[in-house]
């Protein structure tokens, strides 16, 4: 059995996902026609690498501005090796590649500019020494190019001045003898004694190591870099991008709390923090606030009229991902009107994700739960006629034909009803095995998403894939909280986590159960962070409905975790209390983090237990695991621990993802006896 599971997960982890595209300028051919050149990238498991690869593709498509007339492939697939950023020129003529390499085993970091068929330029930036490294993430990272492109913006870590010990040989002045030694000492880099030791507060999860970004711009004719000094001390720039006419930059910049504006040791850091969006005057240097100082701001972009800037603003604090994000579905907002309307209501497939828009020459990647992802284009049609909206496709994927799914609508029951937000109902994807017996019952995987705000859309999902593929049913679970549902049902779950949700999850099953085609002996719960929280709720809570749980990174006493996690308001708004980075911890406040915490629950749990805890997990900090792990063993409850060093809370490495996916398919199989 365990080689067929693992042949048929790498049969499945062989479809890519689609990260990223862009449209090159619109370019008239000499026999006339016109076409635009799409560039993709895509990334994939190899497992026999033990890497996610990425790799990228490019596309010819002819159109007339309004239709395509034809498109294709314009080559095979390349893999991009080392790329932390990459971005065309406006024009298409230039290309910039952040990179890096390892050079004698020293890890450089190069801006590259590419022009044409030729590197034109290739500046080491480990060696010019004006900053630390560039931030390639999506929070706070960007490779813009100027208007004019002759410069290039992007955000690095702020250059750390040296530290060494008072005891480091040679450090001490007394031993400099003449004067000469004395003048080059001081020609030396400024050291900071003492400093060697001094802890860095960082970003937390996925963002360790940094901790004070700086916006960067490079002169590229005259190979000059420039920190921007001008932004203040009390924010953090990222995001940026460049006015028109290229006079000055926007920017996010979040305000965090400084004891001290010239120490590195000072910031109290949570990307859910307050931010705005900012304008630094490159001619002047007055950087100004252009939007509220009170909200959390993200994505800024700047229209392609060039008058407006369009951006996402949340409350600060409060539930993480409330009410700023489009998901689910590719709509069109007319800013004028406010109108939604959908451009994909005539669609089967699942999800769609719009990768870019040019010039209302939009590239999609599209899935379901059993079809993996592919490349579509199309152009965007007039207002009133969405329902025209035709899609070419420049990449197939093949439906799975075993998979079968469908999206579920339930109502709480209504002594589950929340009074405050009254009226909310939530969805469930359940994917089953086709062509099964009518009398067959098949088992079932309950698996309710982490976040709480989260949400899983109906796209292509490798694990859920292959569960199905072998044989057991998947109840994917949105239950109220879920983003995509409204602010109000985002807002029904503060102060409620252990109850409401693992009420709504639990409701949800039961009601499959009912429709029949089910084992109600063979139930399991699997989830990941909350989703883990859930799942170990609901075995203490339904301790004789379960028979087998596994959890990663599971948060398990949120009482214990808050002093830990990187994010420590999750705790306080989740367990139903405002928060303040001064608040000070109750009795009171500690005994309703516990009482709402799966570990309220450890002594009735009777099903087996597999954790599987990645080591650098700076969320849910990984002695939450362990917490488990020893009362579980401790009242004799079955309970195996997998332990991934060098993962973080994502466990997405590829040897961990696949390794705990078969772990998790065993441990069910053992204990469901099938
Ligand atoms: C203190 S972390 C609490 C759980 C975590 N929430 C936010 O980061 C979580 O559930 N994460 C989910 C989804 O983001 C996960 O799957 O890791």
């Amino acid at each position: 059995i365990p080689d067929y599971i693992a042949k048929i997960y790498r049969e499945q982890s062989q479809y890519p996902s689609l990260s990223r595209a862009d449209v090159g300028p619109v370019i008239t051919s000499q026999y006339g026609g016109s076409y635009s050149n799409i560039s993709t990238e895509w990334t994939q498991q190899d497992l026999e690498r033990n890497e996610i690869v990425k790799f990228c593709r490019q596309y010819i498509v002819f159109h007339d501005n309004k239709s395509i007339v034809y498109s294709g492939p314009s080559g095979n697939c390349t893999e991009i090796k080392g790329e932390l950023l990459s971005q065309d020129s406006p024009s298409g003529e230039m290309k910039a590649v952040m990179r890096e390499c390892s050079i004698k085993g020293e890890e450089k970091q190069f801006l590259e500019i590419w022009h044409r068929n030729r590197k034109i330029k290739s500046l080491n930036l480990t060696e010019l020494k004006k900053h630390g490294k560039v931030y390639e993430d999506d929070q706070f990272g960007c490779l813009v190019w100027s208007h004019s492109e002759t410069h290039l913006l992007y955000v690095a870590e702020k250059k750390r001045p040296k530290a060494e010990s008072y005891f480091q040989s040679g450090s001490e002045s007394t031993l400099l003898v003449d004067e000469d030694e004395v003048m080059k000492s001081a020609k030396k880099e400024d050291s900071v004694k003492g400093d060697q030791f001094v802890y860095y507060e960082d970003w937390g999860e996925t963002l360790v190591t940094k901790a004070t970004p700086v916006l960067c711009i490079l002169d590229i004719e005259g190979n000059n870099v420039s920190v921007l000094e001008s932004i203040p001390d009390s924010i953090s720039p990222g995001q940026a991008f460049w006015a028109p006419n290229d006079t000055g930059v926007v920017f996010v910049g979040w305000w965090h709390d400084t004891a001290d504006a010239n120490s590195f040791t000072m910031l109290c850091v949570f990307l859910y923090a307050r931010s705005s969006l900012f304008y630094v005057d490159l001619t002047g240097g007055k950087c100004e606030r252009l939007s509220s100082d009170s909200a959390a701001v993200c994505s800024p972009r700047l229209s392609p009229d060039l008058c407006r800037i369009v951006y996402l603003e949340c409350e600060v604090y409060g539930p993480h991902q409330q009410c700023n994000k489009l998901c689910m579905d590719l709509i069109v907002v007319d800013t004028s009107t406010d109108q939604v309307t959908s451009l994909t209501s005539k669609s089967n497939m699942g999800s769609w994700c719009l990768l870019t828009i040019h010039r209302d020459l939009m590239v999609v990647s599209c899935s379901s739960p059993n079809c993996p992802p592919s490349l579509r284009v199309g152009f965007l049609p007039v207002s009133g006629s969405e329902d025209e909206m035709s899609w070419v496709t420049l990449e197939e994927a093949q439906t799975q034909p075993e998979i079968d799914w469908q999206i579920l609508s339930f109502t709480p029951p209504p002594e589950e009803d929340n009074s405050q937000y009254p009226g909310l109902d939530y969805e469930a994807i359940l994917l089953k095995p086709k062509d099964v017996t009518e009398k067959t019952k098949l088992p079932l995987i309950v698996n309710p998403h982490g976040g709480p705000h989260s949400v899983i859309v109906a796209e292509w999902l490798l694990s859920p894939a292959v569960f199905c593929s072998v044989g057991f049913g998947v109840l994917l679970v949105n239950y109220r909280g879920s983003i995509g549902y409204g602010q109000d049902s985002i807002l029904s779950l503060p102060g409620n986590v252990g109850t409401q949700d693992v009420k709504d999850v639990q409701f949800a099953v039961e009601s499959v159960l009912k429709q029949g085609g089910f084992d109600r002996e063979k139930v399991v719960v699997t989830g990941g962070s909350h989703g883990g929280f859930l799942a170990c709720h609901l075995i203490g809570q339904y301790p004789d409905f379960y028979k087998a749980c596994a959890a990663r990174n599971p948060v398990i006493n949120l009482a214990s975790m808050i002093g830990s996690t990187d994010i420590p308001d999750w705790c306080m708004v989740e367990a139903g209390f405002d928060y303040k980075t001064n608040t000070l911890l109750s009795p009171a406040m500690l005994e309703q983090m516990l009482n709402k915490s799966p570990i309220k629950h450890v002594t009735q749990v009777k099903a087996p237990v597999l954790l599987a805890l990645g080591e650098d997990d700076r969320r849910v900090p990984n002695k939450q695991g362990l917490e488990y792990y020893k009362s579980l063993k401790a009242f004799n409850v079955p309970v195996r621990l997998l332990w991934y060093p060098d993962n973080n809370h994502s466990l997405s490495k590829v040897d961990a993802e696949s390794d705990g996916f078969m772990n998790i398919v065993l441990w069910l199989i053992q204990h469901l006896s099938l």
